[in-house]
C-alpha cells in the first residue's frame, strides 16, 4: 500500500512507487512525458479506443500504456486525473473505485470545485487526495512557472511525494486550498479570457482580421492579436470549464460585461467628466497611491514598445497607426476597481496570459500620457464606435452564456470564432510563442 511503500528517503521513492495518469490529452502528455523522463514508472490512458494509436506514439518512452482507467488505477500510487473538467465527476466514478488500496488521487483540471466533489464522493475513504494544477499552456515551458498543489485529504508525507514527483517541472509550487485556488484564478484566468473571447468575437462580427487594419497595429494590438488567437486555437472546453464550473468566474465575468457596457454608455452619451472621472478612480485603486497614479519609466514597465512592437501579424508602419480607445483595458481596471481586486496580488497564481494582460494594462494606464490620449479618443473620435460596440455585444454575450452555465452554447459560440481565424493559428502560435518567451524573459517577477 502507497503509505507504507512510502516510508524512506524520497530517492527511493522512484524505484518503488508508480505514477498513473488518467486522459492523454495535451496536458496528460506533457505531463507523461516529463515524469517518466525524471525517471518515475508511469502508467498512462485515455480512452480505450486510443489505446493503439497511443501505444504506438509513446513507443519510443518507457510510459506503460494502458487500455483504461482501470488498469492505471488498480496499479498506480499516485493517480492524476487530466481530463475534461466537465467529465471530472463521470471519469472518477467509473475508475475511482479501482483505485489501488492506500493511492494519493488528485486531478489536474483547471476549477477544483468539482475536482474535489468528485474525488471525495467516488473514491474508496482509505485514498488521499492531493490535486495540482499548472498554471500554463502545455506548449510553454513549466520552468518557473505557478505549479498549484492542495493538499485536501492526506498526510504530510503524501505531500512531500506529489511534491518529489512534481519537482521535475522546475515549477512554483504554491500550496493553497481548493477555495483559494477556485477564487483565485476566476480573477487571473476566466477574466482575462473573457476580455480575449470577446475581441475574437467583435473582430468576426467586423469580418475584420485585425492585422490587416491599420488601427490594430503595433504595440498593445500585437499583444491582443496574438493572444487573441493563441485562445481560439485551443480547445474550448479548456475555457468552457474553467470559466462555468468555477463559482466564483460568474460574477467576474459578468462585472467586466457589466463595465464595458456602462463604460460604452457614457462615451455614446458623450459624458465626458464621469467617464474620465470613473478610469480615474480605478486607476488609482488599481495603480496609484490614493492621491496619484504614479508613472513609471520605460525601464520599470513590465512591457516596453521594443518588445512589443516585435511581434506583429501584419506589417503597417508605425506612423500609419491610429490610437485605440482601448474599451477593453478600460474595462478591465473599472472591473477590478469595483471588486476591488488588485491584480498584482495574484502574482503567485498566475498564468503567462494573465501577466502579459496585466502587462499592457499597466503599460496604458502608467504613461499618464497614453492614458489621456486613449480618454480622448474614446470620446472624441468615432473610428472604433462600431467595433466597440461589437465588443460590448460580444462581452454580455459571453457572460450571459457562462451565467446560464451552458456549455453547448459556449462550444457554438468559441468555434464559429474559431472557424473565422482558421488558417493564421500555426503563424499566430509561433509569432506568440517567441512573444510570450521574449515578455516573459523582460518581465518582471
Ligand atoms: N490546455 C491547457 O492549457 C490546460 C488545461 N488544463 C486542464 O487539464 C485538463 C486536460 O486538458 P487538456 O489536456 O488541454 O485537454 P484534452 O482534451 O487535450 O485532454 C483530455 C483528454 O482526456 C480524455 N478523456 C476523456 N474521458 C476519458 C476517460 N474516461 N478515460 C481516459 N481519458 C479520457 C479526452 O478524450 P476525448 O478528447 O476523446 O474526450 C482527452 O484526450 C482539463 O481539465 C484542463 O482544464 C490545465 C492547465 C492548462
Ligand atoms: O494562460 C492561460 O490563461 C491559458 O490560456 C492557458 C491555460 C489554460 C487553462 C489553465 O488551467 C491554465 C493555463
Amino acid at each position: 500500500m502507497a503509505t507504507t511503500r512510502m516510508n524512506g528517503d524520497s530517492s527511493s521513492w522512484k524505484e518503488t512507487l508508480e505514477v498513473g495518469i488518467i486522459g492523454l490529452g495535451d496536458m496528460g502528455k506533457m505531463y507523461a512525458r516529463r515524469i517518466s523522463a525524471a525517471g518515475w514508472k508511469v502508467n498512462a490512458c485515455d480512452l480505450p479506443q486510443k489505446y493503439e494509436a497511443l501505444k504506438q506514439e509513446f513507443s519510443d518512452t518507457n510510459i506503460n500504456i494502458l487500455q483504461n482507467g482501470h488498469l492505471v488505477s488498480r496499479r498506480s500510487d499516485y493517480i492524476m486525473y487530466s481530463v475534461e473538467a466537465e467529465y471530472i465527476d463521470r471519469v472518477v466514478a467509473m475508475y475511482g473505485p479501482s483505485t489501488k488500496l492506500g493511492a494519493i488521487v488528485g486531478g489536474q483540471t483547471s476549477c477544483k470545485a468539482p475536482e474535489i466533489a468528485a474525488l471525495e464522493e467516488h473514491l474508496p475513504p482509505d485514498t488521499q487526495i492531493v490535486s495540482c494544477h499548472s498554471l500554463h499552456g502545455p506548449s510553454v515551458s513549466p520552468r518557473g512557472q505557478p505549479l498549484v498543489l492542495i493538499s485536501h485529504r492526506c498526510t504530510p508525507e503524501a505531500t512531500s511525494l506529489v511534491r518529489s514527483i512534481l519537482s521535475c517541472f522546475d515549477s512554483k509550487i504554491v500550496e493553497l486550498s481548493a477555495k483559494e485556488h477556485d477564487r483565485i484564478t476566476a480573477d487571473t484566468q476566466a477574466v482575462t479570457h473573457a476580455a480575449f473571447l470577446s475581441m475574437g468575437v467583435a473582430w468576426a462580427a467586423n469580418n475584420q482580421f485585425p492585422w490587416e487594419v491599420t488601427r490594430y497595429n503595433g504595440g498593445i494590438e500585437n499583444v491582443k492579436i496574438n493572444l487573441t488567437l493563441r485562445i481560439y486555437s485551443n480547445k474550448w472546453h479548456v475555457y468552457a470549464g474553467l470559466a462555468i464550473l468555477n463559482p466564483s468566474a460568474r460574477k467576474q465575468i459578468k462585472q467586466y460585461a457589466s463595465s464595458v457596457t456602462e463604460l460604452y454608455k457614457l462615451i455614446i452619451e458623450r459624458r465626458a467628466e464621469e467617464f474620465t472621472n470613473r478610469i480615474h478612480e480605478a486607476a488609482r485603486f488599481v495603480f496609484g497611491s490614493p492621491h496619484s497614479i504614479n508613472p513609471l519609466t520605460s525601464d520599470e514597465l513590465l512591457l516596453r514598445d521594443e518588445v512589443l512592437d516585435r511581434f506583429s501579424l501584419g506589417s503597417v508602419p508605425k506612423d500609419e497607426r491610429t490610437p485605440n480607445s482601448h474599451l477593453s483595458l478600460l474595462a478591465i481596471v473599472d472591473c477590478w476597481w469595483k471588486l476591488r481586486i488588485v491584480p498584482y496580488d495574484h502574482m503567485i497564481c498566475s498564468t503567462p496570459l494573465f501577466r502579459m494582460w496585466l502587462g499592457v494594462t499597466e503599460y496604458l494606464f502608467k504613461q499618464p500620457q497614453l492614458l489621456d490620449e486613449c480618454i480622448r479618443i474614446a470620446l472624441t473620435d468615432d473610428t472604433f464606435r462600431s467595433d466597440d460596440l461589437e465588443f460590448t455585444f460580444a462581452a454580455r454575450g459571453w457572460a450571459e452564456c457562462v451565467g446560464f452555465g451552458d456549455f453547448g452554447s459556449y462550444r457554438k459560440r468559441f468555434e464559429a470564432t474559431q472557424g473565422f481565424f482558421e488558417g493564421r493559428f500555426e503563424e499566430a502560435t509561433k509569432i506568440g510563442n517567441e512573444m510570450i518567451a521574449t515578455i516573459l524573459a523582460h518581465t518582471k517577477d
